[in-house]
């Protein structure tokens, strides 16, 4: 290795990546090198305006676009999990909602390590250090933002806040989940979001543009001299000083593909995996590090027996009800007449305001009351906890240390689905059409959507390298639908999405559904349906999972990968249990927390937030 030039290298410039070295590198002597596969996309206006959320994932450029093999539950169907492929990652193509889950679910990553400090109340600083909060203006207020001010961050980095523009028809909407028990929410990040609201977004407030991971923690420092951030280069996998594997495999470069060239660069203290929760187990698997079984099927010679790499793997599943709609002023409006659209851009480009100022989105977070019957409920439980132990051993891939890991994790979502706290569905409003069916194909009329998203999965799956070309696309398996409570749930979802549709107020604006139809008029009928529908919600997790080795787990608490000295994951991969919340603000608070660690100490010692 020649001599390094940077303390750390840093493998994604993504959400938690630029987190990582924008923290690490406020140590002036601290020189950090950020390879990040994608570019840099925030001058793209479909990045930069927040009406045109979604339109950034249809930029082949801006997406990984993992297909998933077929997945045997949903007749077979090969599925897309979006990914940003960017400088900021995925928050570059995401939809800008920044909630948070309940506090139990945060509390179950501490439960999982025995650490107490992997809990809500010890993660909210890190949560309130990654904010720059702007508290709703008058006209944000009266149209129905709330914020509990000891919730949030006022000196951080990414700009959180609410946008110029609220549809009609949202406030009609969370006026109809009041109707229906939901509570009204003082604020979606608080740790309890059984309730409806307007959530808040990672919006910059003063000119109405997203702030995405490069807004927050790169462009406004890109000048520091001690962090240097590459573009357009793909990590192919890690250098070891070390090949004999054993308790210290010790990394000391990173090898990258540029412009067709492969490169490597050396580092003095650690690497730290930030690819995502696709990207960081395949660089893992590439470099040796994973099941021996896969990796020599793969052409990958084994360095280290981690067997539990890739697995665990979790994703929320997308459904949805929309119907026909009397109200004029939609999303569809846009598309079925381009004069108006292209009015409503100039708006946005003169003061920021109009239908493409909107973040469309107002979430209710569904308890499993909403949701199920007292005798289903209690059905469904009594049966998951029968069967307990035969789904960890299926979902775990053979590995019985994971099998005890995924029956630790199913013990505690049916303690809290017991409890009315594992929040199984988001419900969520859209002014316009979404579903499964093209523009070009539905009937060209205004629509009103109930989105309603699995949130608290207990099906687990994989994600794995098939060979050793770095950047040949990994096998990804999420097994959407392979527990019975999923399958419930998002059925139960849909009978839910319905009612809504039909409550006043939400009701004067109804005239009729389209999908799924009237004629879905059975659970069995929306079942069917739903397999040939759903889509994944992209917020995948789990893969190089935070739990004891005796669990399955990857890293530990410090996020240090078993078996390595100086290999570290700070991306959602590392999140064990599924949170019940759009995860970007999740992930921001990972990132800030792994600073926090020996990358600047030595030891494990946390650094208070200030
Ligand atoms: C379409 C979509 C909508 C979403 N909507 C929301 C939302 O509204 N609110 C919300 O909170 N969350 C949302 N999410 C989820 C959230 O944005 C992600 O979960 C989160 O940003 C993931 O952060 P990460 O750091 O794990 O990965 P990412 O932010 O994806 O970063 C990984 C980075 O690593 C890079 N990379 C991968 N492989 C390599 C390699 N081999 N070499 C170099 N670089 C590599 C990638 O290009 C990427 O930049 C959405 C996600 C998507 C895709």
């Amino acid at each position: 290795f020649s001599t390094p030039l940077y303390d750390y290298v840093v493998v994604g410039g993504g959400t938690a990546g630029l987190t990582v070295a924008n923290r690490l590198t406020e140590v002036t002597n601290i020189k950090v090198a950020v390879l990040e596969a994608g570019f840099d996309a925030e001058g793209l206006p479909e990045v930069f305006i927040p009406g045109l959320i979604g339109t950034g994932l249809s930029l082949t450029t801006l997406n990984w676009a993992y297909a998933t093999v077929p997945q045997t539950n949903l007749n077979g169907r090969i599925l897309t999990v979006n990914a940003g492929k960017a400088l900021g990652g995925s928050t570059i193509i995401n939809s800008m909602i920044f909630p948070r889950a309940e506090k139990e679910q945060y509390d179950a990553w501490g439960q999982l390590n025995n650490d107490d400090t992997w809990t809500w109340d010890g993660l909210l600083p890190f949560f309130k250090k990654s904010e720059l909060f702007t508290p709703p203006n008058a006209f944000q207020t009266a149209s129905g933002a709330r914020f509990l001010s000891a919730v949030h961050g006022f000196a951080g980095r990414v700009k959180v806040g609410f946008p110029n523009y609220f549809f009609a028809q949202s406030a009609l909407w969370r006026k109809a989940a009041e109707g229906l028990g939901f509570p009204a929410s003082p604020d979606l990040a608080n740790g309890d979001p059984h309730a409806v609201g307007i959530a808040p977004n990672s919006i910059n407030a003063a000119n109405n543009t997203r702030c995405s991971a490069t807004c927050a923690y790169y462009t406004p420092f890109a000048n520091r001299p001690n962090l240097v951030v590459i573009t357009n280069a793909t990590v192919s996998r890690i250098l070891w000083a070390n090949s004999t594997g054993g308790a210290n495999l010790t990394a000391r470069g990173v090898e990258y593909i540029v412009n067709n060239q492969t490169q490597s660069i050396s580092f003095s203290k650690e690497v730290i995996l930030s690819a995502g929760t696709i990207g960081s187990p395949k660089v893992l698997e590439l470099s040796g590090v994973g099941n021996s079984t896969i990796l020599k099927a793969a052409g990958v010679t084994p360095v280290l027996s981690l067997p539990t790499v890739g697995e665990n793997f979790a994703d929320h599943v997308h459904s949805w009800a929309n119907a026909f709609t009397n109200i004029t002023l939609t999303k569809d409006a846009l598309l079925l007449n381009p004069a108006f659209a292209a009015e409503q851009q100039a708006l946005w480009f003169k003061n920021r305001t109009g239908l493409y100022s909107a973040i469309p989105r107002s979430l209710g977070i569904a308890a499993p009351s909403d949701v199920f019957t007292p005798s289903q409920l209690n059905t469904l439980i009594a049966q998951a906890q029968a069967n307990l132990t035969q789904f960890a051993e299926q979902f775990s891939n053979g590995n019985p240390a994971l099998a005890k890991g995924i029956a630790a994790q199913h013990k505690i979502a049916l303690t809290l689905y017991q409890m009315d706290k594992e929040l199984p569905l988001e419900m969520n409003a859209e002014p316009g059409y979404s579903g499964p069916t093209s523009f070009s194909t539905r009937p060209a009329r205004n629509y009103t959507t109930i989105n309603s998203v699995l949130y608290a999965p207990l099906s687990r799956g994989r994600t794995h390298i098939i060979s050793s070309d770095p950047l040949a696309p990994p096998a990804v398996d999420p097994a959407y639908w392979a527990h019975p409570i999923d399958v419930a749930a998002q059925v139960g979802g849909i009978k839910l999405a319905r009612r809504m549709l039909k409550a006043p107020p939400l009701d004067s604006i109804y005239t009729g559904e389209f999908e799924p139809g009237a004629d879905k008029d059975t659970d069995t009928k929306i079942e069917d349906w739903l397999r040939s529908v759903v889509a994944s919600d992209n917020h995948e997790v789990g893969s190089l999972s935070m739990m004891p080795q005796s669990l399955g787990g990857v890293v530990d608490t410090s996020l240090k990968v078993y078996g390595t000295a100086n290999v570290r994951v700070a991306d959602a991969s590392i999140i064990p249990f599924p949170v019940s919340a759009h995860l970007s603000s999740t992930v921001y608070m990972i990132g800030e927390r792994v600073r926090g660690f020996g990358c600047v100490r030595r030891s494990c010692v946390l650094i208070t937030p200030s």
